[in-house]
């Protein structure tokens, strides 16, 4: 799939940018500050509802505006043409498909794009809420039945989260419901999680075994959230106490996570900054990559500020291998960087949230 068009409006330095774009990698040259990240930013936001950046929440509406929009032409693989929209006023988000209302999840599965910036290695080193974040978009994106039972099991923790912190502990009867819908639903959540894994798994030994060779093969693990032999619902009844003197629930689908292991580094403390980078950006690829497999296009790939995120021979392995899949792939950096000179690239220059095509 490729973005067309892209129009930005009250996001950060962007007060109103409009743009043509081309398939193929399109650069996004300028100084710093000058609102190259903010580009992608609006990108990603059609695809996630959220900004990569962390705590941007608030951020992204653009001082003194009171409203930010992002609207784009999105041209899929067979020709489709959709009309999205993004919009929020105040603290309330609102989508558009074709110039209707949608939901946000319906924005959300109409257009995919897979991102690797700076914050990247988060994913490896940082808290497991990131990487629930990335299975759950991935699972999202392949999975139907996934965003239903993960609203349920959102609302069943959150009324059960309400019951642990009432000033007096409730009775058994007014959580016995909820419990029994957090442990349904998370075994479906639980199935989807490990089916999704399954089958990134080769697409993640396939990228990895590119960008870092010398780290031997790599396993990925799983864990669930709860422990392995007993259904969540005992446990959640059984771990009631604890739970009540903690005021929240402590075990459970939303405390998943999962991990990369390589041959020659099995802790995660034995990779550099470097190869945590690579790592993360390898997992980005074999998400996209799974993602064409799946659903026969692949995602729009924003890569920000790939020159100082990247080697001169990692940036042009990725660049051509992008290239060779035919994916749109958006790239930022304070020059156009080096491994990007050879073969066709359109470059826009930005400056002061103004962009202009300079080739
Ligand atoms: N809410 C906001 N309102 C107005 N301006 C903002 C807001 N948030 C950030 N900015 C400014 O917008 C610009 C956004 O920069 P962005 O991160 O997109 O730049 P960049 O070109 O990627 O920079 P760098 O090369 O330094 O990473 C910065 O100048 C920043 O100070």
């Amino acid at each position: 799939m490729r973005l067309e068009t892209l129009r930005i409006r009250g996001l950060r330095c962007l007060a109103d940018a409009s743009i043509s774009l081309e398939p193929g990698v399109t650069v996004f040259s300028g100084a710093n500050g000058a609102g190259k990240t903010s580009v992608l930013e609006a990108a990603f936001l059609l695809s996630h509802a959220r900004s990569f950046r962390a705590g941007a929440k608030d951020a992204l509406l653009q001082r003194g505006a009171d409203a930010l929009s992002v609207f784009a032409e999105l041209r899929h693989e067979d020709g489709r043409v959709r009309r999205l929209g993004l919009g929020r006023q105040g603290a309330r988000w609102e989508a558009k498909m074709d110039g209707e209302t949608a939901s946000l999840s319906e924005l959300v599965g109409e257009c995919a794009v897979v991102c690797f910036e700076p914050g990247s290695h988060a994913l490896i080193a940082g808290g497991a809420e990131e990487r629930r974040r990335y299975l759950d978009w991935g699972v999202f994106h392949v999975e139907h039945e996934f965003i239903s039972a993960w609203r349920r099991y959102q609302r069943a923790l959150k009324q059960r989260n309400t019951l642990l912190r009432a000033a007096t502990p409730p009775p058994e009867a007014l959580f016995l419901p909820w419990e029994a819908e957090l442990d349904a639903t998370a075994s479906t959540i639980d199935r989807l999680r490990e089916l999704y894994l399954a089958a990134l798994r080769p697409h993640i030994g396939r990228a990895l075994a590119g960008l870092l060779p010398e780290l031997g093969p790599v396993e990925m693990r799983y864990r669930r959230g709860w422990a392995d032999d007993v259904s969540l619902g005992e446990l959640l009844a059984s771990q009631r106490g604890r739970d009540l003197a903690r005021g929240h629930t402590t075990i459970g689908s939303h405390r998943a996570d999962w991990s990369i292991v390589f041959e020659h580094a099995p802790l995660r403390e034995h990779l550099s900054r470097g190869q945590e980078k690579l790592t993360a950006l390898g997992c980005t690829l074999a998400q996209a990559s799974l993602y064409a497999e799946r659903r026969g296009e692949w995602p729009i790939v924003c890569l920000d500020d790939l020159a100082s995120e990247l080697d001169k021979s990692h940036q042009a392995a990725v660049v051509d291998q992008l290239r060779s899949v035919g994916a749109q792939v958006l790239v930022t950096g304070t020059e156009v960087p080096e491994a990007l000179q050879v073969g066709p690239a359109r470059v826009f220059h930005v400056e002061q949230g103004l962009l202009n095509p300079l080739l």
